[in-house]
């Protein structure tokens, strides 16, 4: 019923529960002693003594313990409040911290809506458990031994009877829990799988749209959703029932408990005083533990979603050195490197590659040859390789993520842009960047004039760019690319997807920056590796071929094969194109 990890969270926030039990208790010391007051007057009245003299005491007592009431309420909702608080931000920022830790290849671990779901409502059903339930639970122990201690004063006979049947509530609460572990983890596989199906066929809406699979995609959606009420259901059901038994225990004591005292003032074994007195606090006794059951299904929600919480901050991390990439000039150097993603296959193979500083490298190769894995392992998104890959004299395994991530840039074909504007997307390659420079940049993906013809840096932009074309968008990363100057660039696929004319502004680009920084190129289309400084050619994960190109054209092998392919391909288009 009680986590210790969890409360290992609270940390400085452990005083706010002892608040609030501290809170709650001085208002039942109130109930109590409004509840001597009220029967010892009832009971003068009763037994016809001068009670008229009694009365504005009582009336002072009462309104005096209402308002001490009144500000224990408010104090215990405000500590409660502190209390979950804190705790929230907490782990919400262990949530961030670690996925940032996990790298750019936290995804192999977890889907991106996992994390999404487990800080926004995983972490606020935390929320009862340490705002409600925790300071509860503890005062449900301590109320009852309260009442025992005032109520064996009256009656041995009846604050044994009401002390003992106390406990069969949470007795009913761990047999519910013993059914809600399991059910309450079907719940959160299937409440976690929705959430992770809704966003995929959110970002896949257009294809959908496309391929006119929206309706069947659609009804999928329902058949979840229809899987997830009938468990929410199922879950409530339980709730319910629990919560049924819990008060046929709570108020079936307080009747026990009520009839024993009616029985002893039957045989005059307690005063008119004392009966009362134990008619108003019977229900007392069990209230708290009642109330106790009532937030542990909401504590139990959290306990679980704690769970998935715990299991991701648990995720093994990739063991990095602490190395530091010091010289200038960046020297690659990869000897019998082989990668698997899973057991099942291995995508890389014995590769052996150097890459001397300033030089400009492709890596040629059918789909799926494993061309963007390498690219992966120099960025350490990929960290398991065996073999070794060096940057100088330096195993990459031993540098920091910060040193690598400093010194290569990488250039994808998807890179994000996010909403905002040109500024605050080109501030990302370079946070120290000048307007001058930033403006520099646009000028050289041939993009200034149409930024100026915008708003300038000001310019806005939606989510990854939707307003910009593809090869606008794939220019300006390039900006900001080029403002992040990193001694090695890696341009995987940059020029896919876009027009003829912005590829061969990319191309230019490159070619420019290749003067100064060494470039590792990925690419399909084998006209833009021609100038390279050396090209392998990569098949099933192994090297076959490396060379310049016309070296590897008087091979005659698999590059010459698919070059020659390639350009008869587009003399073909040409011709067709001139002949339309
Ligand atoms: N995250 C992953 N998990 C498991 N297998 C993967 C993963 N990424 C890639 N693969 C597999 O690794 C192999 C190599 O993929 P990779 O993306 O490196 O090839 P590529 O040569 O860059 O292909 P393309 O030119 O189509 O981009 C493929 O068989 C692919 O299915």
């Amino acid at each position: 019923m009680i986590k210790m990890r969890l409360i290992r969270l609270l940390k400085g926030s452990g005083k706010y529960i002892l608040y609030q039990v501290l809170w709650q208790w001085i208002s039942l010391i109130m109930q109590i002693i409004i509840a001597i007051n009220i029967t010892g007057l009832i009971q003068e009245v009763f037994l016809d003594t001068a009670f008229e003299y009694h009365i504005p005491r009582v009336v002072i007592v009462v309104i005096v313990g209402a308002l001490i009431r009144a500000v224990c309420d408010k104090l215990y909702s405000k500590a409660s409040f502190h209390a979950g608080a804190n705790v929230k931000r907490i782990l919400r920022n262990r949530i961030y911290e670690k996925v940032l830790r996990l790298g750019p290849a936290y995804r192999e671990q977890v889907h991106t809506s996992e994390i999404v779901q487990m800080a926004g409502e995983g972490v606020e059903q935390l929320e009862v458990y340490f705002s409600r339930y925790l300071s509860q639970f503890f005062y449900s122990l301590l109320a009852p031994l309260t009442l025992f201690i005032v109520v064996m004063r009256i009656s041995m006979k009846s604050a044994v009877i009401l002390l003992v049947a106390v406990p069969l509530i949470p007795i009913v609460i761990m047999l519910v829990m013993i059914v809600a572990k399991k059910l309450l983890s079907h719940y959160f596989d299937i409440y976690y799988g929705l959430g992770d199906s809704f966003l995929e066929k959110l970002q896949g809406m257009t294809t959908l749209k496309i391929y006119q699979a929206d309706k069947a995609a659609a009804d999928d959606m329902d058949r979840e959703s229809e899987q997830f009420r009938k468990i929410t259901m199922k879950v409530l059901m339980m709730q319910l029932n629990s919560t049924s038994v819990m008060d046929i225990v709570a108020y079936g004591g307080a009747a026990v408990g009520i009839i024993s005292a009616l029985s002893q003032f039957y045989k005059a074994e307690v005063s008119l005083f004392g009966m009362l007195m134990i008619l108003f606090l019977a229900a007392e006794f069990f209230l708290p533990m009642r109330i106790l059951g009532s937030f542990f299904h909401i504590g139990m929600n959290g306990m679980k979603a704690s769970d998935r919480i715990f299991a991701f901050l648990d995720l093994p991390e990739q063991q990095r050195g602490s190395k530091e990439i010091s010289d200038k000039e960046i020297k690659i150097s990869l000897e019998n490197l082989s990668f698997s993603y899973d057991s099942s296959k291995t995508i890389l193979n014995g590769i052996d590659m150097t890459i001397a500083p300033k030089s400009f490298v492709s890596i040629v190769g059918v789909s799926g040859s494993g061309k963007s894995t390498i690219a992966g392992i120099l960025m350490g998104r990929n960290p398991k390789y065996k073999g070794s890959l060096k940057i100088n004299n330096d195993e990459h395994s031993e540098l920091t993520s910060k040193t690598i991530l400093s010194h290569f840039t990488l250039v994808g074909h998807r890179s994000w842009i996010f909403a905002g504007t040109v500024r605050e997307n080109l501030l990302m390659g370079n946070p120290n960047a000048t307007e001058k420079e930033m403006n520099e940049a646009l000028e050289k993906v041939n993009l200034l004039a149409f930024i100026n013809s915008q708003d300038g840096l000001d310019t806005k932009l939606t989510s990854n760019a939707s307003n910009l074309s593809g090869g606008q968008k794939q220019r300006l990363s390039l900006a900001r690319a080029l403002l992040h100057n990193t001694p090695v660039y890696i341009f995987d696929e940059a020029t896919s997807n876009v027009d003829a004319g912005s590829e061969e502004i990319i191309m230019n680009v490159i070619h420019e920056l290749s003067k100064t920084k060494t470039i590792i190129l990925i690419s399909h289309r084998l006209a833009n590796v021609v100038n390279s400084d050396e090209i392998f050619m990569l098949k099933n994960g192994s090297i076959v071929e490396s060379g310049l190109h016309f070296e590897l054209m008087n091979n005659k092998g698999a590059y010459e094969k698919l070059f020659t392919e390639q350009m008869n391909l587009e003399n073909f288009s040409k011709r067709k194109e001139v002949a339309q």
